[in-house]
């Protein structure tokens, strides 16, 4: 089975894929990805979902709730980037958009004069550093040789810098085993203690959230659509009922379950 994910090789996603399947093939964007998932038989893909240092990825999100796929697995992996180019001097460092501000304060404290170029992925913005000396890269210490040295590791703000990846499957593979689910939530409404009331179906069954957010409909200012995360199967009767009620709350919109599935955390 073909896993698809972030390309070119050499990205996090793809440290990530190859836990998936042997056989991964590389997209430019999220967003493609989702859409191949989506238009699939049996494909597979893995996303970032959410960073500990820069929160979400918010492509991902924009593109689970435009497209029709299942969340089968979800892949929690540390990230600890390096600095890599041809040489000690070097005028711009690019890299992707998540990993520049996941080393904003180490970036402004060493390098206050450097220009930043965000690039559509870590591996991308290493490529570039292979190309040029002008140019440094941040991504994983692996991607390192031939003309490019590691000139510093672990330069994350934060060591403990970790991103969820979401591994996706087409609809039709929708599980209702697992400890967690994910939904996408449009309500096409907007009046006070709706997130209130979207949220108590789960606080009275003892759901817990583990996680919410908000991403603009694009539809119009002030309209969104809810991301929510629970730590509780589709196979559990308090989760249908919960969700059950959502769907009862959200009658102008609609409510999509994404499925259920286990953690899996992967060291290296
Ligand atoms: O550019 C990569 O290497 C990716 O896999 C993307 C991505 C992200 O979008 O968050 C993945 C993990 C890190 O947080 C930095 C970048």
């Amino acid at each position: 089975m073909t896993v698809v994910t972030l390309g070119p090789e050499g990205t996090y996603s793809h440290r990530a894929a190859r836990t998936v399947g042997d056989d991964v093939d590389f997209r430019q964007s999220v967003t493609a990805i989702v859409e191949h998932v989506a238009g699939s038989t049996d494909g597979r893909g893995v996303i970032p979902i959410e960073n500990s240092i820069e929160g979400s990825v918010t492509e991902s999100l924009d593109a689970l709730a435009e497209y029709d796929v299942a969340v089968v697995r979800e892949i929690v992996t540390p990230i600890r980037h390096a600095l890599l180019a041809q040489g000690p001097t070097f005028e711009t460092v690019a890299s992707h958009s998540q990993a520049l501000a996941q080393c904003r304060n180490y970036l402004e404290r060493e390098y206050p004069d450097v220009a930043l170029e965000a690039v559509a992925s870590t591996a991308q913005g290493v490529e570039r550093a292979r190309e040029d000396s002008s140019v440094a890269g941040i991504g994983h210490p692996d991607n390192a040789g031939g003309d490019l040295q590691v000139l510093a590791e672990d330069i994350q703000d934060q060591s403990s810098n970790a991103t969820r990846f979401f591994v996706l499957a087409p609809a039709a593979a929708r599980s209702t085993g697992g400890g967690k689910t994910s939904l996408v939530v449009y309500p096409d409404a907007n009046y006070p203690g709706l997130l209130l009331e979207l949220l108590e179906p789960f606080a009275e069954r003892d759901v817990n959230l583990t996680r919410v957010e908000s991403r603009p409909s694009g539809e119009r200012l002030g309209d969104y659509v809810f991301h929510i995360d629970v730590a509780a199967g589709l196979y559990e009767a308090r989760t249908q009922a919960a969700i059950e009620d959502v769907e009862a709350i959200v009658r102008e919109g609609w409510v999509r379950r994404l499925g259920s599935y286990d953690i899996e955390h992967v060291v290296e």
